[in-house]
């Protein structure tokens, strides 16, 4: 997709963001520029997403310190489908550590679709990544509770410690989604034939449908990015929800596979990971500086948000916020 960041004027690298005002003022710039892109179209595989509003576009900015920067429709609730998928990963790595993660999971870009069947087989069963779905429902099976209940539960109360208030689920998309996720449950019979899922397939594939309907809004999304940002500390609430080495861990993975095949184009352009949903929400996170959350719900092909992603892009220029941008350093040339 043309994320269309020619002429967005490129901040030099540094360790920091540019004062409180000059971020308000770029994330205004960003939603405004983003707000002229009317391409894609809204989800529709699962009947309870097609009612989203097209015009709906909420950008949220949240810096490490607390501060807050943010634009249009930040307050509207929609489900957070797969952003969920980077979330719960750094929930069993806090929980049993990413050994186990790994050698079952992985943390390869599988090259296809999130919701391919192909992609496990022609990987001898192997689930490739926490991003996909076949990786995201071996994360799900994988969290250690006595039942499909505890684990449930677990997920919940996690994902909110990340969003700093209790979420809850829209039992509508809930609903929605248990009627049609065929393909979902194909998936994780596949996994459990291959022996990578041990639990029961039909109570992983509900919890996973649960945990993707929960109502967030950007600003939410921007609270749980940048706790990530923060090396796994929620700057709203203070309080620790993964550990730094967890939070570093998870930004690798969302790196590696956060915007699905589009993975590398995303991280070339706009040089932060991401993570993205089919309800239309979009997050990044800028290491020791901020999250990021857009919500606009037209997708493009791969199913990332098309306005997220433009807004996002223009923000990774204009804030300096590209991780592989090295910030100049005082250089003994200069010195002589
Ligand atoms: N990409 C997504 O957001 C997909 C999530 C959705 N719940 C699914 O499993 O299909």
């Amino acid at each position: 997709m043309d994320l269309d960041v020619t002429g967005v004027p490129q901040l030099a690298a540094t360790g920091t963001l540019p004062p409180a005002a000059t971020c308000t003022d770029l994330v205004a710039d960003a939603y405004a520029h983003a707000l002229r892109h009317r391409e894609g179209s809204v989800a529709d595989y699962i009947p309870a997403l097609a009612s989203a509003d097209p015009d709906a576009f909420g950008l949220s900015v949240i810096e490490v310190d607390g501060g807050v920067h943010e634009r249009g429709d930040t307050r509207q609730r929609f489900s957070i489908q797969s952003i969920s998928k980077a979330f719960v990963y750094a929930l069993l790595c806090e929980a049993v550590g990413h050994e186990q993660a790994l050698a079952v999971v992985g943390v390869n870009n599988s090259g296809l679709a999130f919701n391919s069947v192909v992609a496990i087989e022609l990987n001898d069963g192997h689930p490739m990544n926490p991003m996909v779905n076949a990786g995201a429902l071996a994360t799900t099976a994988l969290v250690p509770a006595a039942d499909a209940a505890e684990r449930w539960s677990i997920i919940h109360d996690g994902l909110s410690r990340f969003a700093g208030r209790e979420l809850s689920v829209d039992e509508a998309v809930y609903r929605s989604e248990t009627q049609t996720n065929h393909r979902n449950a194909a998936i994780a019979q596949l996994l459990t034939s291959y022996g990578r899922i041990r639990e029961d397939p039909a109570e992983v594939v509900d919890v996973y449908t649960r945990q993707c309907s929960l109502l967030v809004d950007a600003h939410d999304l921007a609270v749980m990015a940048a706790t990530l940002a923060d090396g796994g500390v929620n700057p709203v609430t203070g309080a620790r929800v993964v550990t730094a080495d967890v939070a570093r861990d998870t930004l690798a993975v969302m790196a590696a596979s956060g915007l699905y095949e589009n993975s590398g184009e995303w991280l070339f352009e706009v040089g932060l990971p991401g993570k993205s949903g089919v309800a239309g929400g979009l997050v990044s996170v800028a290491p020791g500086k901020a999250g990021i959350a857009a919500y606009a719900p037209p997708l493009d092909a791969a199913g990332n948000s098309v306005r997220g992603q433009i807004a996002t892009a223009y923000l990774s220029r204009a804030l300096g916020l590209n991780i592989f941008a090295s910030a100049p350093s005082p250089s003994w040339k200069d010195a002589r």
